[in-house]
């Protein structure tokens, strides 16, 4: 199989065959393919060259409906589902064969196909107050509507916590009794040993190797396979672990912020009232100093989200107090914050961190209309040459600054935020999930990246629901539990005592 999307060859003489009834996992960095072979098997892109045989019956390639026929159903890394629907009539519209239903009738129909796959909601709810790990269960119901013989999930875990990821490891492996193939897409090398039975490694287009079986190989082939050996060899011992989950990370080697010097961040009893995309922030205090990576663990859903609003100048505050460095900044809007050195890599890369209609370096410039007073000259030629720049030291794979950001590839669009929000002018990072649907490679390098914010003097909040990541890294452990702080930890970390305060045990 080869496609091309105008130069660009995403794909170029894949071959492979998957056998029926099991779990194939596909991985590769960032760019090598993945989404657009999915996307070929689905019928959603045609292939330049090249043959798909289903179930032993040819299929010309690029027709949906043809796919579909044969028994072929994607979901797409970032969901389709239309918030202001209800589960049932979000159902309805991926079923075959339409008719005017009243909605009670439509729930009727529903709910027990829901519930035969065990997905925990109402048919009556809407999409948009549900849950992401709920939201996915209805997606993947949606795509069995139609009896599927081969479901694949694009990146199903880069949007859940690792509970959630656990939950829909268990759908997965209940769809495989029932005799459904699967194709999961993952970067995580710990879930393709916890769930598939082979693996297909692709990079630059190319197939590496595969499928293998899973039980005849280890973390360390596989990181090596998919980086290449060079890039294996490259990693740190406490790195490769965390990447691969190999051993439990502890956080040996401690690191000592200067002490005595002003924090870049000070929370003083900052209370929020509910917010939108979470609980309300109860009495947080919390100090930041340079040179400090401060991670916050906790089960999502906690007011890990609020504390970024709270920080960002999106959440409401009822009482306390924000400094970034010496100045107050309370009730300062967001671009004083930022010309304070506030940076932030936002929890919803799509929504919230970039514009995907416009061009990269549109994107990447708005950090300077966000900081600048308007009237400041900004010339475009220098801003495109710095962004390129800047995008390749980032190891972005675009064909040029103009193009697009929707064109990039879901870890490469991550990129573009981190290269625009971890410059060199930033004093304050708030990092939420950064190395979230990043391959091995990138998510090692975000880590490198957010070492050396550090050394520049940087503090650093470090949100992500990876316990060994946030161990690898952190030089603070904050553990937040409905919108509060719980408790404090500091390396070597004890995995039982930080996962005891996210559940609420006290020790
Ligand atoms: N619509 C498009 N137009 C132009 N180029 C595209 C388009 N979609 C993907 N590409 C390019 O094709 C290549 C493969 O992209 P693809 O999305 O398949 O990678 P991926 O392995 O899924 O990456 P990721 O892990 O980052 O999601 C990338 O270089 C990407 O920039």
């Amino acid at each position: 199989m080869t496609v091309r999307y105008g130069p660009v060859v995403a794909l170029c003489g894949v071959g492979a065959v998957f056998e029926r009834g099991m779990i194939h996992a596909v991985v590769g960095q960032n760019g090598a393919g993945k989404t657009t072979f999915a996307r070929v098997l689905a019928g959603l892109v045609r292939p330049a060259s090249g043959e798909l045989a289903i179930d032993g019956r040819s299929l010309p390639g690029g027709n949906v409906n043809d796919a579909r026929m044969a028994g072929v159903e994607l979901v797409h890394q970032s969901f389709a589902l239309p918030p202001s629907f209800t589960v049932a009539e979000a159902m309805q519209f991926g079923a075959a064969g339409g008719g005017m239903f009243s909605r009670s009738r439509l729930e009727k129909r529903w709910q027990p196909h829901l519930d035969a796959l065990d997905v925990k909601v109402q048919a009556r709810q809407r999409i948009r107050d549900l849950p992401v790990e709920t939201q996915q269960g209805v997606e993947i119901a949606r795509a069995l509507v139609s009896d599927a013989k081969l479901l694949i999930l694009d990146e199903p875990t880069a949007v859940l916590s690792p509970e959630g990821a656990e939950k829909l490891f268990e759908r997965v492996r209940r769809l495989k009794e029932r005799g459904v193939t699967v194709i999961l897409i993952l970067h995580k090398i710990r879930e393709v040993l916890a769930i598939a039975d082979t693996v297909t490694v692709l990079r630059g287009g190319r197939l590496v190797d595969g499928p293998l079986a899973c039980a005849g190989i280890d973390a360390d082939r596989l990181a090596e396979l998919i980086i290449g050996p060079a890039g294996a060899r490259a990693l740190n011992s406490e790195d490769k672990a965390a990447l691969t989950g190999a051993a439990a990370v502890t956080h040996a080697g401690q690191h000592d912020a200067p002490a005595g010097a002003t924090p870049i961040l000070r929370m003083r009893a900052v209370s929020t009232r509910p917010d939108p995309e979470g609980p309300a922030l109860e009495k947080v205090d919390l100090d930041i100093r340079p040179g400090e990576i401060i991670g916050v663990a906790g089960v999502e859903g906690n007011g890990q989200r609020t504390l970024v609003r709270a920080i960002s100048a999106l959440a409401d505050l009822v009482e306390g107090e924000i400094a970034i460095g010496d100045s107050d900044v309370t009730r300062a809007p967001l671009a004083a914050r930022r010309a304070a050195g506030l940076r932030v890599i936002p929890f919803e890369r799509n929504v919230e961190g970039l514009s995907l209609t416009s061009s990269l370096w549109e994107n990447w410039s708005a950090r300077s209309l966000l900081q600048m007073p308007l009237l400041s000259a900004i010339s475009p030629v220098a801003i495109r040459r710095e962004c390129d720049t800047a995008l390749k030291q980032w190891d972005v794979r675009y064909s040029e600054v103009g193009q697009r950001a929707g064109s990039l590839s879901g870890g490469n669009a991550q990129k573009v935020i981190l290269s625009r929000e971890m410059d060199e002018s930033a004093r304050l990072i708030l990092a939420a999930q950064p190395t979230r649907g990043l391959d091995i490679g990138a998510t090692s390098f975000v880590w490198e990246s957010m070492r050396s914010a550090r050394s520049r003097g940087c503090g650093l909040l470090f949100i992500s629901s990876d316990l060994d990541e946030i161990f690898d890294i952190s030089d603070r452990v904050i553990v937040m539990l409905s919108g509060r702080i719980v408790a404090q930890f500091r390396p070597p970390y004890d995995i039982t005592a930080v996962g005891a305060a996210m559940t609420g045990v006290l020790r």
